[in-house]
């Protein structure tokens, strides 16, 4: 068993994403003072090994290390704990809690959509970790249920899930411009806020957006947005408004559609959040009482805005790209998985600000005992400092980039290099064979599993009751029906005009698209009253105009009429070929009478 630092022991892979490798791995001994864990040994725990060309980042290693005591102190009973950070040589780790459970997303594959009330609960559950963390000033910026983990107690109909949201901070440390030396931000195509897709400054509404695709998902077992490429789904993400499914309770549409509002502004705090969704879970069930589900539909007053939301340093502002306009990816023609781990998007632009590649960590390495775990100072210092651009949605094509600073040697274009790398890195997590010998080998990918295509909503027969009315458990998922309201609702609860509930119709699969050939502007036509034949009648007489005057030039200025020996000009011998056939008619019809 490899070890990592002094204190731990990997055992076995249980996952990888895009940043890295996760692995079981057992406590050696009890951790020193700088874990905010100190752990018993033969503890088991959860340990990230960060991939090689992070670990390799020199700005990586330092917002590590800057990022150090923010991580360790981020405790929530909904957050998976870290408990350690380990630098070894070339090695960054993050040493977290081992949580006993799928991840959201493969739960969902596993088991298809909720129903809104246990979408309503489990999402509320995040909110209260998001709430918390930004409270802290940390902003996570990736997530999506692959980064939910879920502690199951109890089986089948009284199961409860406890949700956990991890990998927080990981797009922080990840977002580093020494990875393609050009600007990059990390996060996943189908949860990204269209802030972040367009460049601007980001807060800690990109949570709220993230928190709004998720709990859509929940309930209809697919991110609103999808596309054939990362580019088509940004680009709806930033244009498109999401679409009400028919299984979707209209109070919880309400909260869907606010955190998906495209004015980060507009959305409300994980807080607020929180709250609303507890109200709508428990105004939408069957149990619910007339001011519950009163409250429920009122849920809008509860959406307030957060009046200061926690700013992502380093985004939208600084360097010299403030004023690039939008920058929209290039098409990578491959199919786009909205399931697919976090991408590292590319943008350009100049880098500056505190934090930048030029800063200098708050704290000098120390080795640890033996040479292996050490010991990193705790320096607080969020900056980022890598500017992003300007946004323009309305420009569709992409400005030439910058050059490269200082004159390097041109390479290729750095979206050409960003894309390949944000394709190498949107693999799809792995779930590892725990038989691999973690001494000898490298996690090697196993096999694909066979993805489940996603379940379109199940039609249900009339007879049976409404979904949403009583759930066996709180987290018992049930295939979508169409929502009804609860019975008891009074009549003259006052209710917002609402179109009828269109069926959720599965989206067709993404088709690849061909450009259109450019069209030739259209030439003014010669017979604008469009009189049939007129062309046709047009060209015979013109041919014949053709045919007449070249029979003249012919007949007049070639020696044509010596050889005949006619010696007649060209009207006379045409007058007496007329004539001549005229004759041959006569002559046909005598022959018939
Ligand atoms: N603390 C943990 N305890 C138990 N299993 C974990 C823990 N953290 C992660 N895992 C497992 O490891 C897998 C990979 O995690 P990781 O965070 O690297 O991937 P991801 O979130 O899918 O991708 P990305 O890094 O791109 O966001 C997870 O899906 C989960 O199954």
């Amino acid at each position: 068993m490899r070890p990592v630092g002094s204190k731990y022991l990997l055992e076995e892979p249980l996952g990888r994403g895009a940043t890295g490798t996760v692995w079981r791995a057992r406590q050696r001994e009890t951790a020193g003072a700088e874990a905010s864990v100190a752990g018993e040994p033969g503890e088991t725990v959860a340990i990230k090994v960060l991939k090689e060309e992070l670990a390799h980042d020199a700005d990586v290693v330092m917002r590590f290390l800057r990022e150090r005591s923010v991580l360790l102190r981020l405790t929530h009973p909904n957050i998976v704990r870290t408990r350690d950070l380990v630098v070894e040589g070339d090695l960054l780790a993050l040493v977290m809690d081992l949580v006993d459970g799928p991840d959201l997303h493969r739960h969902l594959r596993d088991n298809g959509p909720f129903s809104p009330v246990a979408a309503a609960l489990l999402t509320a559950q995040i909110a209260d970790a998001l709430a918390a963390s930004h409270a802290d000033g940390v902003v996570h910026r990736d997530l999506k249920p692959a980064n939910v983990l879920l502690q199951g107690t109890g089986e089948g109909d009284t199961a409860e899930l406890h949700p956990m949201l991890t990998d927080f901070g990981i797009a922080r440390l990840a977002d580093s411009p020494g990875l393609t030396r050009t600007h990059e931000f990390v996060g996943t195509p189908a949860y990204v806020a269209p802030e972040s897709a367009e460049g601007r400054p980001q807060t800690s509404a990109v949570d709220i957006y993230g928190a709004g695709i998720l709990l859509y998902e929940l309930v209809t077992g697919r991110p609103p947005f999808g596309g054939a490429s990362a580019l088509e789904v940004l680009h709806r993400h930033l244009s498109e408004e999401p679409r009400r499914p028919s299984t979707v309770p209209e109070p919880l549409w309400t909260v869907i559609e606010r955190c998906l509002s495209k004015e980060p502004g507009e959305r409300p705090s994980a807080e607020n959040l929180a709250r609303a969704l507890r109200t709508v879970a428990a105004g939408v069930g069957v149990h619910a009482t007339p001011a519950q589900a009163e409250a429920a539909l009122g849920v809008a007053a509860l959406l307030a805005p957060d009046p200061s939301p926690a700013t992502v340093p380093g985004t939208g502002t600084g360097g010299t790209g403030d004023a690039d306009p939008t920058q929209v990816l290039p098409s990578t023609g491959a199919t786009y998985d909205p399931a697919a781990a976090t991408s590292v998007l590319p943008s350009t632009g100049g880098r500056g600000g505190p934090g930048g590649p030029d800063a200098d960590p708050t704290q000098v390495l120390s080795s640890g005992p033996g040479g292996q775990g050490q010991d990193y100072g705790q320096g607080q210092d969020y900056g980022q400092g890598y500017g992003r651009n300007g946004a323009d949605p309305t420009r569709a094509m992409p400005p030439v980039p910058p050059g490269p600073p200082g004159g390097q040697p041109e390479g290729p274009h750095p979206w050409e290099s960003q894309m390949r790398a944000a394709r190498d890195r949107n693999e799809q997590t792995q779930y590892l064979d725990p038989g691999q010998d973690p001494l000898r080998r490298r996690p090697q990918r196993q096999p694909a599993q066979p993805q489940q295509p996603p379940q379109p909503p199940q039609q249900r027969p009339q007879q049976q009751p409404p979904q949403y009315q009583q759930p066996p458990a709180p987290y018992q998922q049930q295939a979508p029906a169409p929502y009804q309201p609860p019975q008891h609702q009074p009549q003259q609860a006052p209710r917002r005009q609402q179109p009828p509930p269109q069926r959720y119709e599965p989206e067709p699969p993404p088709r690849e698209r061909e450009p259109r050939p450019r069209r030739e502007p259209r030439q003014r036509s010669a017979n604008p009253m469009r009189i049939p034949g007129l062309g046709c009648l047009k060209g015979c007489l013109f041919v014949l105009v053709i045919l007449f005057v070249g029979g003249w030039a012919v007949w007049e200025f070639s020696p044509l009429q010596e050889w005949i020996g006619t010696t007649k000009g060209y009207f006379e011998q045409i007058g007496d070929v007329i004539g001549s056939v005229r004759d041959f008619f006569n002559d046909v019809g005598t022959w018939f009478k």
